[in-house]
């Protein structure tokens, strides 16, 4: 049986992210060893020579499923009839600003991209924002794309939820594919909110085999929610092989299904958890079916709520400073 292609948008082609990401898509690491891809790649006008060098790159690996490639800095042209996004691009931040310093600079491109998105891309099209402030900018995005539903328009907490499980699995002693059940809460900044709770580590409460409650609450939480400030600083640039990679992770388990385990997705809320609607908001969601459910009906305790309320309300002041533009 022929498999159509799949037609997937990538925007900010040319920057340090999508030098990984280009090359794992047309790999088939999001849809899979049988099934064709499109890639459809927008960058800036200025842009546009960098990006024709990584399309030769991509040409000479000579990838059985990369059918076509198309090169543009019109954001309609980017997203016809696409099947799935990735909007990558957007300014990085530097040493010494968090990622929320990045609003002003970035928001607009969200905008104007919301409007294209709209306009050209099929209906059930799967979005996923990486570029920073990701969820305030899956938010933008969102309400510029009236027409387009919300739920496919997600925001990027999987380098956290990855995160957090390679620190929990070398405390523990156990391997990352032994841990379930973990989530990242919130806004992907340091505020998010990495919840062990629930999560196990083969089959037995993680809290448990850890046993040590100081070192989660003083040392994975700050070390997960610093850990893209980290990285600036050891490599003078923002994280970008981890960020590719946490991008395919969720794009491929919102495809293809998350096994029954639970992955952190910032998805626009329902109200569940008292986080106000329309917030774009990390949350423990399951994958089956090609769509998502957040899990529901979770016990919340008092630590629990005093870390959610930190950064829903970190959500809640961006969204007020970018108002004008929902
Ligand atoms: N959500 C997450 O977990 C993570 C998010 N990021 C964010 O991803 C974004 C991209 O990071 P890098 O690739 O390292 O940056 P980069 O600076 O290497 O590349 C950004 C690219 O976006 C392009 N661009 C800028 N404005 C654009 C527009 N209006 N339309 C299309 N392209 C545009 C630039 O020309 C450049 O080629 C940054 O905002 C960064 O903070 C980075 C790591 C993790
Ligand atoms: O920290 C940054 O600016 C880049 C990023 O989002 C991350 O590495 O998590």
């Amino acid at each position: 049986m022929t498999v159509e292609p799949k037609r997937i948008a990538v925007t900010g082609a040319a920057g340090q992210i999508c030098y990984s990401l280009l090359f794992r898509i047309a790999n088939g690491d999001v849809y899979g060893k049988d099934t064709p891809v499109i890639l459809q790649l927008l960058d800036l006008p200025q842009a546009q020579k960098a990006v024709r060098g990584v399309v030769m790159e991509l040409e000479d690996c000579a990838f059985p499923l990369l059918r076509d490639v198309v090169i543009t800095d019109d954001p309609a042209d980017a997203f016809r009839d696409i099947d799935a996004g990735f909007f990558v691009g957007s300014r990085p931040r530097t040493a010494g600003m968090e990622r929320r310093d990045l609003l002003n600079a970035n928001a607009e491109i969200f905008r104007t991209q919301g409007r294209a998105l709209d306009a050209a891309a099929k209906r059930d099209a799967k979005v996923i924002v990486v570029g920073n402030p990701a969820n305030t900018n899956a938010m933008i995005l969102a309400a510029n794309a009236p027409g387009f539903p919300t739920e496919n328009i997600t925001a990027m907490l999987r380098l956290d939820h990855n995160r957090a499980l390679t620190q929990f699995a070398q405390r523990g002693g156990v391997g990352v594919d032994e841990i379930r059940k973990l989530v990242v809460w919130g806004n992907h900044s340091p505020t998010m909110f990495a919840d062990w709770r629930n999560a196990t580590a083969a089959g037995k409460p993680l809290p448990d085999v850890i046993g040590d409650e100081t070192w989660y609450r003083d040392t994975l939480i700050p070390t997960v929610g610093k850990r893209g400030a980290a990285i600036i600083e050891a490599r003078g640039a923002s994280s970008a092989a981890s960020a590719a990679n946490a991008a395919i992770d969720h794009m491929r388990d919102w495809i293809k299904g998350s096994d029954g385990d639970w992955v952190s997705m910032g998805i626009s809320s329902d109200g569940s958890y008292g986080i106000p609607e329309g917030l774009m908001c990390g949350v423990p969601v399951i994958c089956a079916n090609g769509s998502y459910e957040r899990v529901q009906g979770l016990e919340i305790n008092a630590f629990q709520q005093q870390m959610l309320d930190r950064t829903v309300a970190e959500l809640v002041e961006e969204r007020d400073a970018v108002s004008a533009l929902l």
